[in-house]
Formats: C-alpha cells, structure tokens, sequence
C-alpha cells in the first residue's frame, strides 16, 4: 500500500494535477494542507482522500497508479475495523456489537499523506499537534518515523514497526465513551529525510448529511461520573 501511495505522489504534476482540489464532492481530493484556510499554520505535507465506504467511488475514477491496491486495502482495513469495534465494545463492558450496531465501522475515509524531505526541519511541522475527529484511525507508517503522541505532558516517538498499524482513539468515540477512552493528541515533526509516507483510515461518519445523534452511551454514564450530556447531530 506504502508503494501504491508513493507511485501516487511520484506522478508528473501535470497527471497530479487532475486530482487537485478542494472540493469534497469529488472522488479524490488532492491537495497540500487540506485545513490551510482553517488551521492556525500551514503542514509540511501533501494529502489524497476519497472516502471509501459506505459508498466507494467508481474505480475507475480512484488514481489508475494505486487504485487496485487502495481498494483491496480499504476493504481489509473495514474487515479489521469490524473486529477492533467488537473488541472496544467488549472492552467498555458492553455487548461486543454494540458499536457496530452504532454504525461506528460503516464509514472510511482513505488519506495518502506525503511529507517531502524539509531542509530546515526544526522551522516546521509535518502535522501540527492534532486529534482526529471520528471513531478510530488505523495509521500505516513507513520506515522513515516521525510520529508523536503527547503523554503526560511529554512527546513521544510512536517509532515505526514493520508490518505493524497504529489504531488511535478520535474524538467522537471519547465522546460517546464519555471519556473512558481518550483521543490521543498527535503530531508528526519534519524530517530532512524523506519523503515519507503513510496512510491514516478513518473511521468516521459518513459524508451523507444524516439525523444520526450521537451521545454518550447511557450504559457508560454512571452517577458517579454523570456529565452534561453533548450530543451531536453529524
Ligand atoms: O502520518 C502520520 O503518521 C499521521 C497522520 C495523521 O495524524 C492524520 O492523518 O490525522
Ligand atoms: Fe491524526
């Protein structure tokens, strides 16, 4: 997959250039710093997403170098994801298809992230200290590293490990746990090696506007850690 992603990024800008946009609507959204007009500054990165499930695009219309292997991929990274909700349910006490039944494994949103070797690392980020927003994320990381997650206070290296993923906790799934699980603050420093590559699979909720409200899960809120309850309308 790591291969399929750099084939995408190693393409002429005149072929990359088909896929350039901003528009959330398209099959794939190819662009540098995908928050540039929201975000506070600016990723040394490039990005592409297309939003894998439930309704995949056409396969025609995905990038001809890594279409074959991103839609394999996705499929599996669904599969796997059916079985880390039934884990994670089980885990929170509850029925093992309690978050699938929430409809937390339905939708993927596939990004091909490319960090380019920076000259002045220490001047700029990969990725700026974030969350992710959804469920989970499964993260495919090459060998290069960079990746960071805050704990206690203090950065630590999430070194790369061949074969291996990274499952991260988002911020919808904190919330609907009612904050038995956190989502873990994150970043990705500059390298003057590069590029890099990795793949993040979000499992959030569909693009589709829907009534769907999502709050914490009454079996999870006790009296003793009863809180106001957020929820929200996706
Ligand atoms: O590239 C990485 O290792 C992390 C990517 C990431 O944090 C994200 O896409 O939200
Ligand atoms: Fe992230």
């Amino acid at each position: 997959m790591l291969q399929g992603v750099r084939r995408f990024f190693d393409q002429d800008v005149e072929v990359k250039k088909r896929f350039y946009t901003r528009d959330h609507t398209k099959p794939v959204i190819y662009n540098s710093n995908f928050d540039l007009f929201t975000s506070p500054s600016a990723n040394w990165r490039d990005t592409f997403i297309s939003f894998m499930a439930p309704s995949p695009p056409p396969p025609e219309e995905l990038p001809e170098v890594c279409r074959d292997i991103q839609i394999e991929y996705s499929k599996e990274v669904m599969k796997l994801g059916r079985v880390l909700f039934q884990l994670i349910s089980e885990a929170l006490k509850l029925n093992p298809n309690y978050l699938g039944d929430l409809d937390c494994d339905k939708a993927l949103a596939f990004a091909g992230h490319c960090y380019p070797a920076c000259p002045q690392p220490d001047l700029t980020m990969g990725a700026t200290k974030h969350t992710d927003d959804g469920f989970i994320t499964v993260l495919l990381q090459d060998e290069i590293g960079g990746l960071q997650i805050l704990h206690d206070q203090q950065w630590v290296d999430v070194p790369p490990t061949p074969g291996a993923l990274v499952v991260n906790i988002g911020d919808l799934l904190q919330m609907i746990s009612n904050d038995k699980l956190k989502s873990v603050e994150h970043r990705v420093v500059a390298n003057e090696k590069g590029p890099r590559v990795s793949v993040a699979c979000f499992f959030s909720t569909s693009l589709a506007p829907s009534t769907k409200v999502y709050g914490p899960i009454k079996e999870l809120v006790s009296n003793e850690n009863h809180r106001v309850p957020r929820n929200h309308r996706l």
